[in-house]
């Protein structure tokens, strides 16, 4: 995947076809987009690309509040594993949210990255104040000489699948539906940290990585998890929290792994968050908060070897 952050240094003249959007969560209504930007691009013996915007979290939370399910990084983790050929994200500056919908297709998707056709989904909005929308689109492929395809919404029952809905079940700490709705669970990416060394004294070692300020979370608790580390993935049970028997300060995400015993410091995580076991809570003594630590990971071995319980 070749990857593109100032458009204006993009110099190819192969054709693309290109799927807007924000594409936050890379969901299954966004996958079904990116599927049919590589068949037509495939067939037609062009680039798939996805065109985006890096939103600078300052601006996510100074707008709306808004949090991410997936950072810009996670995001492009991910349609790299897609398989597209160049993805363009666009950090989203004045000029580029000045510009009218006609001068962004007139200039950036045909004038730069030669389209030669565009995949949306129905409610798509580009340009000035969104102006733009599918209609326009279509007029303005007829006018510039490329294809446009609106595609429906991908639904979930009777509810079209959005980021928004996806937030409102990660809110709810509904981890199987969430799975269900991204097509691949909800994880968090980070560098391993040093906590204050307890783990080893408690008898469970956790791997510490400190959750993006963007990100949007779950709720905090127990999780049974699965990690990609140092190249492997291990089932597991991790904490999101404060660890308020211990700690009580900031949220951090901590993983107990099952049979590993390596040193991890220093190395990236892929936390994926599986099931909700139960929320996070203030314990006595350690002692309390061992035992109950004995119970969460007996459960997550009910959870990962059904058949052997
Ligand atoms: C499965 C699991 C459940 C946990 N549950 C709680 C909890 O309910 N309350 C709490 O204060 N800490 C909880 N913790 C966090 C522990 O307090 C923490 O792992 C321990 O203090 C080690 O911290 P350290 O990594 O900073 O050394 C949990 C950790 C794990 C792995
Ligand atoms: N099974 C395991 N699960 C998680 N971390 C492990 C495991 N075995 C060894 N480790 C290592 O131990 C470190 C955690 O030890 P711990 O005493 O909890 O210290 P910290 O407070 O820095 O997390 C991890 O960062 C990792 O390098």
């Amino acid at each position: 995947m070749e990857y593109i952050h100032d458009i204006m240094k993009y110099e190819s003249d192969r054709p693309c076809v290109i799927t807007l959007g924000k594409f936050d969560g890379v969901h299954k209504g966004h996958r079904k987009l990116i599927r049919k930007a590589r068949a037509l691009a495939a067939k037609a013996g062009g680039r798939s690309a996805v065109f985006t915007f890096t939103v600078s979290p300052q601006v996510m939370m100074g707008e709306r509040q808004m949090k991410m399910i997936t950072t810009n990084r996670e995001r492009d983790e991910i349609l790299r594993e897609l398989g597209i050929d160049l993805l363009v994200e666009c950090p989203f500056t004045e000029e580029l949210r000045s510009m009218s919908a006609e001068d962004f297709v007139k200039e950036l998707l045909v004038g730069r990255l030669h389209a030669s056709a565009v995949v949306v989904g129905t409610d798509a909005r580009f340009g000035k104040d969104r102006a733009g929308d599918a209609d326009l689109l279509v007029s303005l492929g007829a006018k510039y000489g490329f294809d446009v395809f609106v595609e429906e919404k991908e639904k979930d029952g009777d509810r079209e699948i959005s980021s928004s809905y996806v937030r409102e079940r990660i809110a709810e700490g509904d981890m199987q539906r969430v799975q269900n709705l991204l097509s691949y669970p909800y994880f968090m990416a980070g560098e391993v940290v040093h906590g204050r060394h307890l783990g080893h004294t408690l008898g469970f070692p956790t791997i510490n990585t400190v959750p993006p300020s963007e990100k949007m979370l779950p709720p905090r608790g127990v999780y049974f998890t699965r990690t990609l580390v140092g190249g492997k993935w291990y089932q597991g049970i991790s904490n999101l929290g404060v660890k308020p028997t211990v700690d009580g300060s900031a949220v951090g995400l901590e993983t107990y792994l099952f049979d590993c015993s390596l040193d991890l410091y220093g190395q990236e995580a892929r936390v994926e968050f599986l099931q909700f076991r139960r929320s996070e809570k203030k314990f006595g003594s350690i002692e309390e908060l061992k035992n109950q630590m004995d119970e969460d990971i007996q459960a997550a071995d009910n959870f990962f070897q059904p058949d052997n319980s």
